[in-house]
């Protein structure tokens, strides 16, 4: 089962994350992240931001967004590509050359999963992996009804994930139909996952991913199949799950052996 940490706060939950990604960064200096984009990762990017900026050095780091819309210029401010830029590479100081988003662009876009997957295995696989949770239960932009073994591809978006992203945009109309997500099969290749979700409106996905029933309908639920999937939220994101308790008493009990996600 995944281990389930509860914070009392977003930054908490931040500082927690940006602590595991300087230690492996540390152990290996060109580690490859696993990006996400939307809300719930920026405090994880800010923490990190910050210990950039009195000295950890992220400059050999890799890394792969997890998906892209389809149909809007690279350049338009929402594209994931300036996303990702805006709130990682710029920041963090990454070398954007090696910092990677699947290609939305209609040329070429049959095959740009498969690019993807290459170029993924090429940088030998992902060693931690950020993945936030939309409402619906999707990952990426991994749809409920995605296979468990999906490998990058495009995926059109449900009315419910353009409603929630049409804040980024002038209106729901706006955004696109399409996406290009890296695959639940994909994801689950990574060596570490660290789902985070905060507040009441992620409190049903949460239950549903960590102790609902494995099922395509809920692609978060996933992270069931994944030896080392850590789950960081706020005490509204964990108020529907049953097991609360056990969570709490298992972090307040973890062996001191055992590292906080790395
Ligand atoms: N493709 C992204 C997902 O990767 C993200 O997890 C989700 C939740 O977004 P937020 O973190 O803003 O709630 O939104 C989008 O659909």
């Amino acid at each position: 089962m995944a281990e389930v940490i509860v914070v009392g706060s977003r930054e908490a939950a931040g500082a927690l994350v940006a602590e595991a990604i300087e230690r492996l960064v540390t152990g290996r200096p060109d580690a490859v992240l696993g990006l996400a984009t939307g809300d719930t990762p920026l405090p994880v990017y800010r923490a990190l931001a910050e210990r950039v900026a009195v000295g950890l050095d992220l400059s050999a780091v890799r890394g792969f967004a997890l998906d892209e819309y389809v149909g809007i210029p690279v350049t338009h401010p929402e594209s994931y590509h300036s996303v990702i830029d805006r709130e990682v590479v710029r920041p963090l100081r990454l070398n954007p050359a090696s910092v990677h988003v699947p290609d939305g662009r209609p040329l070429g876009i049959e095959t740009a999963g498969e690019r993807y997957e290459d170029a993924i295995l090429a940088a030998g696989g992902v060693d931690l992996q950020i993945l936030g949770v939309g409402t619906d239960g999707h990952i990426g932009f991994n749809e409920p009804g995605s296979s468990f073994a999906s490998l990058t591809r495009v995926k059109t978006l449900t009315k419910q994930t353009r409603e929630d992203n049409a804040r980024f945009f002038d209106s729901v109309d706006d955004v696109p139909i399409h996406s290009i997500t890296q695959g639940l099969g994909t994801i689950l290749r990574a060596r570490r996952l660290v789902l985070l979700a905060f507040g009441a409106a992620k409190a049903h996905a949460v239950a549903a991913a960590v102790e609902g029933p494995l099922t395509a309908s809920v692609p978060a639920s996933a992270i069931q199949l994944h030896p080392r999937a850590t789950v960081v939220v706020d005490e509204e994101a964990a108020s529907m799950l049953t097991e609360l308790d056990y969570y709490l008493d298992a972090f307040a009990n973890k062996p001191t052996w055992d590292p906080v996600i790395i």
